[in-house]
């Protein structure tokens, strides 16, 4: 039954007190900036626990999430399944954007008109300078005039606006417009970009306003997480769907960690927030993750974001920080750097039995396949085992195969088959299986149904693999039982993140390819899985890639003009490095890199703030 409101308590080992409470139980709408660390995706699990507890949101209404990265979508997700009940979760949907704009094209593509309407099979296409460059070349013929344009401007032209195919006078631009719309729709199957899909979910709320009340009225409750990083049209449609209706929204972010700028971040998107639905702003002081040295450098170091003065923030950590928490080392040569960073990390596995390689991320902004290269060896000789979260297999990194739902679904049925709970392989495969299968969770149908077909799933893997090592086994007979023709058919329908059958066929081909990778020498099934997830090894990944993600001890790598080139996002991506840490952070310069000057405000900062740059022989 029901909690009272008064009654309510956080998860156990979550502390919400003061202005996070508030948050928590806020009946009105809040914008909320806090900084790295403040436990800003823990906030809104925690609210939305809360407005299912307590039955302020009560069925059949829902809480909608709406995250700009497909990863947040699905931590927060993650997070609430594990903080509700099964029945309370359902009304819980967290989604990109992208997805929720997917969801009212499929469900009202009708109300579009004609002219306007994609073929129900459409396919989503991500079409690139080559894509319009050829579409120009096909063209030219009919509409010599194409090329006033070069393909990068063609592409922003015609995906610029919804075409007005009443139009009487048009100009040579809408020409060309209606040209592309007509002839990406009437593609069979219709083609369409995900701008093109922002727009048609967009022009469904604009010109039916009985679909854009059903949908503001499903959803009593909508969480913008990560809004720092919202462009103008993602927000223009939360703004045309939920602007004066009762729905109480809470946008959370972190102007700080904005990455996003270059693709179309508004800079000023919480004043205009406040302003459109008269949310206050909140801030959160508190910094959960990590200890008081390096909040006192974060600190120290946002008075370079922002011209105004910086609300310092605080480490929630009572414990002492350890005295090396920070240090600057400088490096002859990037070879001398690989052995000195190999080193270091194997002597701190010595001397801290509680340290696991996975504790440690090596960050750099870019290259990181190079710094693959030259670590590699100095790990291999330090016997450290090294993964390069960046590095391509197929269509993808490893860092994207291991949030792709086809790998989520076939380590969640190993997960199921081997005892191994962490990550809720339940839910993963429970979750799936209904998507691919129509299936509706919240009947009993449709969840004994799932339940049934997780059951055989899992039994047969357990009889296929339960003779052999993980190196003496074929995935494809796992993959080929899990997905089978007609379900690939399906995801493709129901994930946006596979764009087309061909692309699906390739994702799966790195997973399998992965699979065979981390299988390699692994005696049994637990070590494979741990292989899979990245347990065991030291990550090399891009800074871009790690937010929202934290290690014990974080090496900032090519920290110099190679990498930096005095870009406006540089403090940001900066920031987001340093705040990954909750111990210890090291800075590496190597001497034989292009040099410090786009650096050089930074290495000033640290120095001022007391990090000591030492040479490293
Ligand atoms: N209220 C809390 N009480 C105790 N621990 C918390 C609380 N909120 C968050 N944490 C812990 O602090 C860490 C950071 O939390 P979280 O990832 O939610 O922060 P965030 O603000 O989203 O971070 P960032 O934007 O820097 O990625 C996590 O380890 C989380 O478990």
């Amino acid at each position: 039954m029901f909690v009272k409101p008064e009654d309510w308590k956080p998860t156990p080992g979550i502390a919400i007190e003061g202005t996070a409470l508030e948050v928590v139980k806020s009946t009105s709408s809040l914008s909320v900036l806090a900084g790295p660390g403040a436990g800003k995706t823990e906030l809104l699990a925690q609210r939305a626990t809360y407005l299912l507890n307590t039955g302020l949101c009560p069925n059949p209404k829902r809480i909608l999430a709406v995250a700009f990265k497909a990863d947040a979508a699905r931590n927060l997700q993650e997070r609430v399944g594990l903080r509700c009940d099964a029945q309370e979760a359902r009304r819980f949907e967290s989604l990109t954007l992208h997805a929720f704009a997917k969801r009212i094209l499929d469900q009202f593509r009708e109300a579009l008109p004609e002219p306007l309407r994609p073929s129900p099979d459409y396919k989503i296409i991500f079409p690139n300078r080559d894509f319009w460059a050829e579409f120009q070349a096909e063209q030219v013929g009919d509409h010599p005039d194409i090329h006033a344009f070069n393909p990068t401007q063609f592409g922003t032209l015609v995906q610029g606006g919804v075409p007005d195919f009443n139009a009487v006078e048009l100009t040579a631009r809408d020409r060309l417009r209606h040209l592309w719309w007509k002839t990406a729709l009437a593609h069979k199957p219709s083609q369409i970009s995900f701008d093109m899909m922002m727009l048609l979910a967009m022009h469904i709320v604009q010109t039916q306003p009985l679909v854009q009340k059903a949908i503001a009225g499903t959803y009593t409750y909508v969480f913008l997480d990560e809004f720092q990083d919202v462009t103008r049209q993602q927000y223009d449609l939360i703004r045309r769907i939920f602007k004066e209706t009762p729905s109480v929204l809470t946008a959370v972010g972190d102007t700080n960690q904005a990455i996003m700028g270059w693709a179309g971040a508004l800079p000023d998107i919480f004043s205009t927030f406040g302003e459109d639905f008269g949310a206050e702003n909140r801030k959160l002081l508190f910094n959960y993750r990590s200890n008081s040295k390096i909040v006192a450098l974060i600190n120290d170091l946002s008075g370079l974001l922002t011209d105004e003065p910086p609300v310092p923030t605080e480490s929630a950590r009572k414990d002492d920080p350890p005295p090396d928490a920070l240090e600057g080392w400088v490096f002859k040569t990037r070879d001398a750097e690989g052995a000195g960073i190999s080193n270091f990390i194997k002597a701190s596995l010595e001397e801290n039995p509680e340290l696991r390689p996975h504790d440690f991320v090596i960050l750099t902004r870019l290259y990181a396949n190079q710094l693959e290269d030259r670590l590699l060896l100095h790990f291999v000789s330090s016997g450290i085992r090294l993964r390069n979260e960046a590095r391509q297999i197929g269509p993808l990194a490893i860092q994207d195969i291991v949030k792709d739902p086809v790998f989520l679904f076939l380590t969640a049925l190993l997960k199921m088959a081997y005892g191994v709970r962490d990550g809720s392989p339940f839910q993963v495969c429970r979750d799936t299986i209904a998507s691919v299968e129509g299936l509706d969770l919240s009947t009993d149908r449709g969840a004994a149904r799932s339940l049934r077909l997780v059951q055989d799933l899992v039994d047969f893997t357990i009889k296929v693999t339960k003779e052999k090592t993980p190196a003496d086994f074929d995935i494809a007979q796992l993959i080929s039982v899990a997905l089978p023709d007609d379900r690939r058919e399906r995801l493709t329908r129901v994930y946006a993140d596979y764009r087309n059958r061909a692309y699906l066929e390739a994702v799966i081909e790195a997973c399998a390819a992965f699979y065979n990778e981390s299988a390699d020498g692994a005696p049994d099934w637990r070590t494979l899985i741990g292989n899979l997830e990245g347990r065991d090894a030291v990550k090399i990944m891009t800074i871009h890639k790690s937010k929202g993600l934290e290690y014990h001890t974080v090496i900032f790598v090519e920290f110099n003009d190679d990498a930096f080139w005095k870009n406006a996002d540089d403090v940001n991506v900066f920031f987001v490095a340093l705040s990954r840490a909750r111990e210890r952070v090291r800075f590496t310069l190597a001497l034989d890199s292009k040099g410090f000057a786009n650096v050089e405000r930074f290495l000033t900062k640290l120095q001022e703030s007391g990090v000591n740059f030492k040479e490293v022989v």
